[in-house]
């Protein structure tokens, strides 16, 4: 049942669940503001102790202020779960933003007219006109390409390789469309010859869409967002540990967000897991050194960017696979096809920073978010 009111704030609807929690549209009480809401769920937060800890590093979040990065205005406790209070941001994942036009009708349209009608149909108890209802004009994302999406991955059965040693686990965030789940995985096209070059009518239009300069043009600018987002984070000591298309959100005004930063390291260990061992992360964007325990830096970020940058350029991941361990195992060992080989029509400079960010070590990737800027930038 949706709370009535959290702290101060008074919950307006529910805008979605994800692996860490549930996020409500809310009002500020004070400002009467609409703010974005998120209340910590999981095993973390059931132990009181992690939880007040949990609180206490989530202040510090409020102390980070730059454009690409969303706001975080607020902590505090609700029935014993730690809540961040947000800026609301009124826009799109930068999944559904580059959607290709087949699948933006399947996706955005449906969410942005549910977001439409609630705007016409609701008012406030009081009869009046509700505060914080979405608005957002969809003219402003008119124009749309996607990525193809993948389920779940689910790995609880499964054993980990190389030095992953607290098999069996499970993915933090197990309800994401990031990522893979073994039982319901529809193979994206070409998968049985990855490297074939497109025949089909479909393949070669769907080529088409994903070269679109227009959707190229957002692309890059929504990289170099995240880029300047990720450099600030850095900066900051933060590494994000989650960086995905569904954590960074594209506004009416194009402006990219990075959400949940930090969230990721706040609710695990020094190895990257949970308190009840599910590891951290979403298993498709992550670095081999996060498959491996190692220590992270902002590097590991950059290499789930490359892992965002393949997808968007080509429609499909750089390692497919069936299960955790078969994904695991091609991060680790095998190389991505080249990325010119699936969409030969792709801008050669985006497919060497992808390949570039996608190297299995560290040292051998871009070194730091501003070098990778000015990589796309060139
Ligand atoms: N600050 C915000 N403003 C507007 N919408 C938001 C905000 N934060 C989250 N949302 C939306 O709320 C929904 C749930 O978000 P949440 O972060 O819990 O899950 P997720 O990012 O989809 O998945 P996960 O947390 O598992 O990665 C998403 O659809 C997201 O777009």
């Amino acid at each position: 049942m949706l709370p009535k009111v959290i702290g101060g704030y008074r919950v307006l609807e529910t805008l979605g669940s994800g692996g860490v929690g549930t996020v409500y549209r809310a009002l500020d009480g004070q400002t009467s503001e609409p703010v974005a809401l998120k209340v910590l769920s999981g095993a973390p937060t059931r132990d009181s102790r992690a939880a007040r800890r949990l609180l206490r590093e989530f202040e510090t979040l409020t102390d980070l202020s730059h454009p690409n990065v969303v706001k975080v205005y607020d902590t505090g406790m609700f029935q014993s779960s730690p809540y961040l209070v947000m800026e609301l941001i009124e826009g799109l994942t930068l999944r559904d933003y580059l959607a290709l036009k087949s699948e933006a009708s399947r996706v955005s349209p449906v969410r942005a007219k549910a977001s439409l009608e609630r705007s016409e149909d609701e008012s406030g108890e009081d009869g009046s006109e509700p505060s914080g209802v979405l608005k957002f004009d969809l003219s402003a994302f008119a124009e749309e390409s996607p990525s193809e999406e993948c389920g779940v991955m689910r790995s609880g059965s499964t054993e980990a390789p190389g030095r992953m040693s607290r098999a069996p686990v499970e993915p933090w965030l197990d309800s994401d469309s990031d990522d893979l789940d073994p039982l319901d995985f529809e193979p994206p096209e070409d998968r049985t010859r990855p490297h074939a070059p497109p025949e089909t009518r479909e393949s070669v239009l769907r080529l088409e869409e994903l070269n679109r300069p227009e959707r190229m043009g957002r692309l890059k600018d929504s990289l170099l967002q995240v880029c300047e987002a990720l450099a600030y984070i850095h900066a900051h000591g933060l590494v994000h540990r989650d960086l995905k298309p569904s954590n960074i959100m594209v506004d009416e005004d194009r402006q990219v967000r990075l959400m949940d930063f930090g969230l990721a390291k706040f609710l695990a260990d020094d190895a990257g897991m949970t308190l009840d061992g599910r590891m951290v992360g979403t298993l498709r964007y992550m670095a081999p050194e996060q498959i491996l325990d190692e220590p992270l830096d902002g590097r590991t970020d950059l290499y789930s960017l490359g892992v965002v940058l393949y997808e968007l350029l080509t429609g499909r991941p750089p390692f497919d696979a069936k299960s955790p361990v078969d994904l695991w195992h091609k991060v680790l060992e095998t190389e991505p096809p080249p990325l010119l080989a699936l969409n030969p029509r792709a801008d050669p400079q985006l497919a060497r920073v992808a390949h570039r960010l996608l190297r299995k070590e560290p040292d051998d990737r871009f070194q730091t978010a501003e070098e990778v800027y000015e990589a796309l930038s060139e």
